[in-house]
């Protein structure tokens, strides 16, 4: 399983020039295609929420940081389309990503009677969006769902292509479904209010999409990191409209993750150990994905598979994009416990994502020493 090449966009130069405008990138599916509206100001703009799925009830999910910024403006474009607008909040952070917060989205539904026409609206980072779509999807046997991405990892990355999913104490988003957005609405105006680390954070995912599926993407983001810092707006809608149309493009082919779709993976096998390692929220999701495409990267160039050249390259980067490099010290063998673990791995062996050269990936085994060599020259 090897990925091939991302169409491309418009010029490179032309779109990262262009003012910020709506752009519309679609999602074909086998069952069901879907709209990804990227832009500023679609938070205030009617035409974004146009021709939803009729209902009398629209429940928007946000948390308790989220709300206060953006609820009453979706609140507002809603009560256009739908006759009640109810809300649930939910307690903010990837440690709440579980059983108990998932249970006050059903508890409220239940609570005010909600048929299963209802709309579920997903207003936060990608913790509310895989929790958001995992109730909608088991909601009285499945209910329609929007995703509305505040964070630059949920417009890049988990807004988009339906994986849902809670987390376990022994695993990483390991109760979920595949279940597809109708839509997703992602202002680009939300990123204001970011914490710069968290805006680090979505630059893992941008970054990933590079190295697996387009190496002039790869090079443009090198060119282009310090305007990303900044939050330049242009570079941003650029770069979440070139990452959503790489995943649109890799789950157009493979939804359920046969084969293509894990390149969509590259980092996260180390990454996900870290962050079930440290506990959920002590590394955020992009900082451990971060740390864990270095860690791939001298993979890579271990099998043989890379030039070394390429590892300095990304790590220098992810460096530059404000995330950790350095792994955390949990020993070889528990990172190799919590790996085994990993939805990739088959028989007890774990699979990495690695990469084959610039703009292609593919999956590959290795011996328990590698893995434990290249842990002990990553670890801080
Ligand atoms: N489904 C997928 O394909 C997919 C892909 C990548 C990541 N994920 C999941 O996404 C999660 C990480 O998402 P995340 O990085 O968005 O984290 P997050 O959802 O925890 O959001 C990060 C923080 O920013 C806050 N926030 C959100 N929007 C804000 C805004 N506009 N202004 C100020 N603060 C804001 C949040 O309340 C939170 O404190 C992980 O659970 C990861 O597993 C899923
Ligand atoms: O959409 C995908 O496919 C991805 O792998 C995107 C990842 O960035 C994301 O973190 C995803 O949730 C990981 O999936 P998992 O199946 O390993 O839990
Ligand atoms: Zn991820």
């Amino acid at each position: 399983m090897t990925s091939s090449t991302a169409p491309t966009s418009a010029s490179i130069a032309s779109s990262a020039t262009a003012a910020p405008a709506l752009h519309c990138v679609p999602i074909a599916l086998d069952q069901r295609s879907y709209d990804i509206h990227i832009g500023p100001g679609l938070l205030d703009s009617a035409q974004s929420w146009q021709g939803l799925p009729k209902a009398a009830c629209a429940l928007i999910v946000s948390n308790e940081v989220v709300a206060p910024l953006y609820l009453e403006r979706l609140r507002l474009q809603l009560a256009a389309h739908y006759r009640r607008v109810e809300f649930v909040q939910l307690p903010d952070g990837e440690s709440h990503k579980d059983w108990a917060s998932l249970n006050l989205v059903f508890d409220h539904l239940l609570a005010q009677a909600a048929d299963r026409k209802t709309v579920l609206f997903a207003l936060g980072g990608g913790v509310i969006g895989d929790m958001t779509g995992f109730a909608a999807s088991i909601y009285m046997r499945g209910v329609p769902f929007v995703q509305v991405p505040t964070t630059l990892l949920a417009q890049v990355d988990s807004s988009v292509g339906g994986k849902t999913a809670i987390n376990h104490p022994l695993g990483k988003n390991m109760i979920g479904a595949f279940y597809q957005p109708e839509r997703v609405v992602a202002d680009l105006d939300t990123l204001d209010t970011l914490p710069q680390r968290e805006l680090a954070a979505g630059l893992a995912e941008v970054i990933k999409y590079g190295p697996i599926a387009d190496a002039e993407f790869l090079a443009w983001i090198e060119a282009n990191l310090d305007a990303l810092l900044a939050r330049d707006k242009r570079a941003l809608a650029y770069a979440v409209k070139r990452c959503c149309e790489i995943k649109a493009w890799v789950v157009g082919q493979d939804e359920r993750e046969q084969g293509l779709r894990a390149i969509l993976n590259f980092g996260h096998t180390f990454g996900h150990a870290i962050e079930t390692g440290m506990g959920y929220g002590a590394w955020l999701h992009g900082e451990a994905v971060g740390c864990g495409m270095v860690l791939a990267a001298d993979l890579s160039v271990r099998k043989g598979l890379m030039p070394p050249e390429f590892l300095p390259r990304l790590r220098r980067l992810i460096e530059r994009a404000g995330l950790p490099v350095q792994a955390p010290r949990l020993g070889a063998e528990r990172y190799l416990e919590l790996m085994r673990v990993d939805k990739k791995a088959e028989a007890g062996e774990i699979r990495f994502v690695l990469i084959e050269s610039l703009g292609r990936a593919g999956m590959h085994g290795a011996p328990d020493e590698l893995v434990a060599a290249v842990l002990s020259d990553h670890c801080g």
